[in-house]
């Protein structure tokens, strides 16, 4: 499994990344929207070096050039809510791409640290021989990846899967690991964090990305 981490090179993700990590600049919720789409729009430019294209004969006022266009079919898959920015990033650059979602939160067990991730909606076209991409902005443990990534396949065999992250941990990028095809998944992050809290809350990280995203849930 290959794992791109956007931050080994300095770049405009980085900073971006200070931008939505700061706990100041991220009260600014459209700022932080805005920056998650823009990194969903560098990655989406970044994977699209890594697909098939066919070439054409494309008319041009003055003639006839030879063009290279997008040959695999795209699904692009977003676990809910958090992710919704980064597949709009995604999707103003893929524009051709189908679209699914899935319903991923975290239900605590009463008095404790420990939760299941419920998975309770899907809506996402047949999948088969396509290119899926996972889009979620925080890989935490790595359980809502797994678990969507389970419901997703319940669509058929996707030819090639790339997870798209914003903050993975290298524990969520074991446990997908070893849940995950090998073969044929890429996991793209823009930066790796090692620590995760009692709460399962990526340190340093950004905080809770879903709220920060569309304010607070009940
Ligand atoms: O790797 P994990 O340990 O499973 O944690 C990561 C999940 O947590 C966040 O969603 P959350 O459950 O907070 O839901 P939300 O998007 O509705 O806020 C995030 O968007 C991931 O889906
Ligand atoms: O750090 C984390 C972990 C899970 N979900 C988040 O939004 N942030
Ligand atoms: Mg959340």
């Amino acid at each position: 499994m290959e794992i791109i981490n956007l931050c080994d090179q300095n770049s405009l993700v980085s900073q971006f990344m200070s931008e939505i990590r700061d706990k100041e600049l991220q009260k600014e919720r459209l700022r932080f929207r805005t920056n998650i789409q823009r990194l969903g729009q560098i990655m989406a430019y970044e994977i699209s070096k890594r697909l098939d294209y066919e070439t054409r004969d494309t008319a041009t006022p003055l003639g006839v050039a030879r063009t290279h266009v997008i040959a695999d079919k795209l699904v692009l898959a977003t676990i809910l809510r958090a992710g919704l920015p980064f597949h709009e990033g995604f999707l103003s650059y893929f524009d051709q791409a189908e679209n699914g979602f899935v319903s991923a939160y975290r239900k605590y067990i009463e008095k404790t640290n420990d939760f299941n991730v419920h998975i309770e909606y899907i809506a996402c076209p047949r999948i088969d021989d396509k290119v899926l991409l996972i889009v979620d902005p925080m890989l935490a443990t790595g359980s809502s990846m797994e678990l969507a990534f389970q419901a997703l396949m319940t669509k058929g065999h996707p030819a090639h899967v790339h997870v798209a992250s914003v903050i993975a941990t290298d524990q969520a990028i074991d446990y997908i690991g070893q849940r995950l095809p090998l073969d044929k998944t890429t996991i793209w992050t823009c930066d790796i964090d090692h620590e995760l809290n009692e709460h399962s809350y990526i340190v340093p990280g950004l905080g809770d990305a879903g709220d920060l995203v569309y304010g607070e849930k009940e």
